[in-house]
């Protein structure tokens, strides 16, 4: 593991009633980069966010910045890590602004003024999230994908050092998927902030990630920069779908296209484990020409 890692995961292992919701994850992610946690529904990536970032406790198998989580009070991880979870079902009676200002809250003391500097902050927030006019409109009322922006917002005021969201462009429309993305990538890039985020979009995790790590049953499958981790076989074992890989000719991001067929049942693989990401079989290679054949070269 490099030593500059600010975010380590040990032999990280999660039980729910003698469930096994997480076994023997290892990760390691620098200042600065972006990554993005994939998998199919149920594979651990909510409970992998919640422990990463101190929302289920870890027994000392998450560090941040060398410390256990477990060493950190719940202020000073409220300073240091923003949480952007999944929208929940509770209504607020509070405007978004208000919402927003709550990022403030590991910051101030119940004697804090605020500033001049806090207010322009705030506005900036708002504004980096397209929600400038939505600013005094109750949260309850806003759309799904205001509210998403708008947690977002609350978590750039918080100013932390780790972000992390759980599918946070769930809701948004296709320009601020990429605008709500992009801003992200640029706090890790220009500011050195550290993002960990779930996403379905394999397309959008390979345009904005860094790094992935693919989920499947709890496990850790694959992990490492985008090109090692976007492997058609892994793809196809993992998601149960044949698939193509090419890099994209203009953006030259890899871009995986999945071909799912009602023609023929989906061919038998064998187990796909964290040394041998990357595996193929006669039965997968059937199928991945077959697609291949239709669209020019994969990868
Ligand atoms: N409190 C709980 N009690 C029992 N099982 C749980 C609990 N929380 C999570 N699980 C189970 O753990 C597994 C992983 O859930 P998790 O929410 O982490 O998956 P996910 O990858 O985020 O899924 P999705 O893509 O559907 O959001 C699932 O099988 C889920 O049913």
């Amino acid at each position: 593991m490099p030593n500059s890692a600010n975010l380590q995961a040990k032999q990280l292992s999660y039980q729910i009633a003698h469930k096994s919701i997480l076994s023997d994850i290892n990760l390691s992610l620098e200042r600065g980069k972006v990554l993005g946690v994939l998998g199919p529904n149920g594979a651990g990536k909510t409970s992998l966010l919640k422990m990463l970032s101190g929302q289920t406790a870890s027994k000392e198998q998450v560090d941040w910045r060398g410390k256990s989580l477990e060493e950190y009070s719940p202020l000073e991880r409220a300073r240091q890590i923003a949480v952007v979870n999944q929208l929940n079902e509770s209504v607020f009676a509070l405007s978004l602004q208000q919402i927003v200002r709550m990022g403030w809250l590991p910051h101030k003391t119940l004697l804090s003024r605020e500033t001049e500097q806090d207010h322009q902050h705030l506005a900036a927030s708002i504004a980096k999230v397209g929600l400038s006019e939505k600013t005094h409109q109750t949260f309850s009322s806003l759309s799904g994908g205001e509210q998403q922006r708008g947690l977002i917002a609350r978590a750039l005021v918080q100013k932390a050092a780790l972000i992390v969201l759980d599918e946070p462009v769930n809701h948004l429309d296709i320009y601020y998927q990429h605008q709500v993305l992009k801003l992200l990538r640029s706090l890790a890039h220009q500011q050195q902030m550290t993002v960990v985020m779930s996403l379905h979009d394999i397309n959008l995790a390979s345009s904005y990630c860094d790094h992935l790590c693919l989920l499947n049953d709890g496990k850790m499958i694959a992990q490492g920069p985008v090109e090692s981790v976007l492997k058609a076989t892994t793809l196809e074992h993992v998601f149960k779908i044949p698939c193509r890989i090419r890099r994209d000719e203009v953006t030259q991001n890899l871009r995986v296209d999945f071909y799912p067929s009602d023609e023929q049942e989906y061919p038998p693989q064998p187990e796909v484990t964290q040394q041998s990401n990357v595996h193929s079989s006669e039965a997968s290679n059937k199928v991945h020409k077959k697609v291949s054949s239709k669209k020019g070269n994969s990868i």
